[in-house]
C-alpha cells in the first residue's frame, strides 16, 4: 500500500506515514483570510511533520503561499507547470524543484506519481478538477492514496453535498463517496488521512494501469 509504514498506538492498525502530499489549491487567494490562514497552516503542519510538498509549481495565490512555507521550513518542494503555463507573468516565480512537462495531462499523473497522499484546500476549477480526478483514479483503482479535502469555512460543503447527492441518486457508490476525507484542519485532515483504510483491493481494473502509464500514453493529447 502506498504511503503505509509504521504502526500507531491501536495494535492492528496500521498508520500511514507520508513522505510527499501533493496539495491542490488555488491559483488565488481568494477573498477571505481564513483561506490564505489555511494554506499557511496546512504549510507550517507539513514542515512540522517533515513532508515534502508537490504541486502545479509557480508562486500565485495560494499556491504561492503554501509553497513559500514548506520551502522556508526546509522541506522540499516539487513544482509541476506544464511549459505554457511557465512564464513568469502567468504563474509568478518557481520555487524549488520545478518540472517542467507537456501539459495539463502530463502534470496530473506526475503529481500523482510523485505523491503518496493529495489534499485540495480550496480553490477553484482547477483545483476541482484535479480533487475530481484523483478521487476518479482511485474509484477506478488506478491508485489507493488517501484523498484529503480541507473544507476551510464551508468552502467545499456544496461540493460534499452534491456528491452526497450522487450517492442518493444511485450515481455514486456508497463506498466511493467514502473515498475523499474531509476535515475542518489541516491537523485533523492529516491524522484522518493517516489512518485510512484503501477502498478497494489495489488495482481494481488490472495491476498493469498504473499512472505511469498514463503518463506514457499521454501522446498526442492537447498541449495546455
Ligand atoms: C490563469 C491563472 C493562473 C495560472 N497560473 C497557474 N499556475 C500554476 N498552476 C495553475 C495555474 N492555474 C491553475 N493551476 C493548476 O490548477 C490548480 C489551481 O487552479 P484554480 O482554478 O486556481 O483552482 C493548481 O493546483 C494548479 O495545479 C489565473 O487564475
Amino acid at each position: 500500500m502506498e504511503g503505509e509504514e509504521g504502526s500507531s498506538a491501536t495494535p492492528n492498525v496500521k498508520k500511514r506515514v507520508f513522505k510527499r502530499i501533493c496539495v491542490f489549491c488555488g491559483s488565488r487567494a481568494g477573498y477571505k483570510s481564513t483561506f490564505s490562514d489555511a494554506a499557511l497552516e496546512l504549510g507550517k503542519l507539513l514542515v512540522k511533520r517533515k513532508i515534502n510538498l508537490v504541486y502545479g509549481g509557480g508562486s500565485v495565490g495560494l499556491m504561492g503561499l503554501i509553497s513559500q512555507t514548506v520551502f522556508n521550513g526546509g522541506c522540499h518542494v516539487l513544482g509541476v507547470i506544464p511549459r505554457a503555463l511557465l512564464p513568469h507573468e502567468i504563474s509568478g516565480e518557481t520555487i524549488g524543484e520545478v518540472k517542467e512537462v507537456a501539459d495539463m495531462h502530463q502534470r496530473k499523473a506526475e503529481m500523482a506519481k510523485n505523491a503518496d497522499a493529495f489534499i485540495a484546500i480550496p480553490g477553484g476549477y482547477g483545483t476541482m478538477e484535479e480533487l475530481l480526478e484523483v478521487i476518479t483514479w482511485s474509484q477506478l483503482g488506478i491508485h489507493d492514496k488517501p484523498v484529503g479535502l480541507l473544507n476551510v469555512d464551508g468552502y467545499y460543503n456544496s461540493l460534499v453535498a452534491l456528491f452526497d447527492k450522487g450517492v442518493e441518486e444511485g450515481f455514486i457508490e456508497d463506498s466511493a463517496r467514502h473515498i475523499v476525507i474531509i476535515a475542518n484542519t489541516a491537523d485533523e485532515l492529516i491524522k484522518k488521512m493517516e489512518e485510512h483504510e484503501p477502498v478497494h483491493d489495489k488495482v481494481a481494473l488490472g495491476q498493469s494501469w498504473e499512472v505511469n502509464q498514463l503518463l506514457e500514453s499521454n501522446v498526442g493529447s492537447p498541449k495546455i
